[in-house]
């Protein structure tokens, strides 16, 4: 991980001046400007620097420190030591750092530190791209506002019922001082004119690459991000960055603390095991149920590339005596959120998702991934196979590989992520010691 202060003027022009064909470059004075940071360079395996730093040393708020203290956080991940004592000051971030180490942490404290909530003023935005993700986020925020009692979240993504939500801004009683969104939705509330952002203080973009690079969703956070003031904090995360969206993260930054992972193979998850298995498509059935059967998961999640095969697979699966749930984009809002819920509540172990959990999704007990079908590029898959093993716990992946296509994407994640992945061990199976965080 490297980090570099980046001068990357931006005005409201800018951003009206947006063309999807447009590409941007950015001069960049970057210097080397944390001595920490290039630290971490060598020590990335830790996901815990050696320097012992605690969350003490962030002088947080008393009531901020107590809530870390409830949840068990013992010392700062790398990217929270790297990023925090910057965030706090109200510096605008960039910052790329590998699956599960905690980026939600440092922008939910960051912006709780700095907030000073008044009734009827939304000071904090924070954008991400699926509703699962905006309703776990929310849930962060409550967790970490526990000794806050004046400051109130909402979270607001489509597929419910948008007279609910103008109901709520339309009260300063009940208007949110921070809101997590979706981009669809809070471009809605935005130009239908049902939410004033013009005290905003803090703007978040979580998963800044899918909702930047998704052209819709890129347009919805534009119209969002004029109607709020010049003058505030912007910060933006995500795993996977590449240069093409980073200029156009820049456009909307000001002067921003940039940490990205220079060297992909450093985005590899070390406590993760990855291993591919190449049958034909025929077989992919059988092939899980032997999964299944043999390996001793905690959770697992099953990732598959259509809602309608999501719901197909589900079907087999519970049929076949594995009760499965899943989670995907052909059902109702309320099922979906309440299906994510009952799977992080452990109350199933198998879950079968599409792309809708393969980011930012958080379930600590999944120690298993499954690619029944591998994702068609290999950013993709680092994002979901990241979904085992969170936060340097041990964990699991199997890919199968059924098509030339496949084979492709395989070797593009082998040389990108300089990752040798081992064929399934089909007759030896594997130790769950070495995989299992029991
Ligand atoms: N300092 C810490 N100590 C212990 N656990 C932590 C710490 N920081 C974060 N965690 C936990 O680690 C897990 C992963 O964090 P988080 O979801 O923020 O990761 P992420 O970097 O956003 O990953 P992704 O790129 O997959 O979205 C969460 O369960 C979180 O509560």
């Amino acid at each position: 991980m490297s980090a570099v202060t980046a001068t990357a003027p931006t005005n409201e022009e800018d951003l009206l001046e947006y063309s999807d064909n447009e590409e941007q470059t950015q001069q960049v004075q970057s210097t080397e400007s944390n001595e920490q940071n290039n630290d971490d360079d060598k020590s990335n395996e830790k996901y815990v620097t050696g320097l012992q730093t605690g969350f003490k040393d962030f002088l947080l708020k008393p009531e901020l420190a107590r809530a870390i203290n409830d949840c068990g956080f013992e010392h700062p991940s790398e990217v929270q030591q790297a990023t925090i004592p910057q965030s706090i000051h109200g510096t605008d971030v960039l910052c790329q750092a590998k699956s599960g180490l905690g980026k939600t942490a440092v922008f939910v404290l960051s912006t709780l530190q700095q907030i000073e909530p008044v009734d009827g003023e939304i000071s904090v935005m924070v954008i991400c791209h699926t509703r699962e993700l905006a309703f776990q986020i929310k849930n962060e925020y409550t967790r970490f506002s526990k000794y806050m009692p004046e400051v109130r979240t909402g979270v607001y993504y489509g597929g419910v019922d948008v007279k609910a939500n103008v109901k709520e801004f339309a009260d300063p009683k009940t208007t949110p001082h921070i809101v997590v969104a979706t981009p669809g939705r809070a471009a809605k509330l935005v130009r239908d004119k049902k939410i004033n952002l013009s005290k905003l203080k803090h703007f978040v973009i979580d998963e800044c690459d899918k909702v930047l690079e998704t052209l819709t969703m890129r347009r919805d956070v534009q119209d969002v991000f004029r109607q709020t003031p010049r003058e505030k904090q912007t910060m933006m995360f995500t795993a996977t960055l590449n240069d093409e969206i980073k200029p156009i993260c820049r456009r909307f930054l000001q002067n921003p603390l940039e940490i990205f992972v220079d060297d992909q193979s450093k985005l590899t998850l070390h406590g993760l095991q990855q291993y591919y298995w190449k049958i034909s498509e025929e077989d992919k059935n059988k092939k899980l149920a032997k999964i299944l059967d043999d390996l001793d998961f905690n959770q697992v999640i099953i990732f598959v590339n259509t809602s309608k095969r999501a719901q197909e697979l589900t079907k087999l699966l519970n049929i076949s005596n594995f009760p499965a749930i899943s989670v995907n984009g052909h059902m109702k809002q309320e099922l979906r959120i309440a299906t994510y819920q009952a799977f992080k509540n452990f109350e199933k172990r198998i879950c079968v998702a599409t792309d809708v959990f393969g980011r930012g999704i958080d379930i600590e007990r999944i120690n298993l991934a499954i690619n029944y079908d591998l994702p068609t590029e290999s950013d993709q898959y680092l994002h979901r196979v990241g979904r085992a093993g969170r936060f340097g716990t041990k964990g699991l992946s199997i890919s199968f590989v059924s098509s030339e296509k496949d084979d492709e994407v395989l070797k593009q994640i082998q040389d990108k992520f300089d990752v040798k992945m081992e064929p399934y061990p089909e007759e030896t199976g594997i130790d769950s010691a070495t995989y299992s965080n029991n």
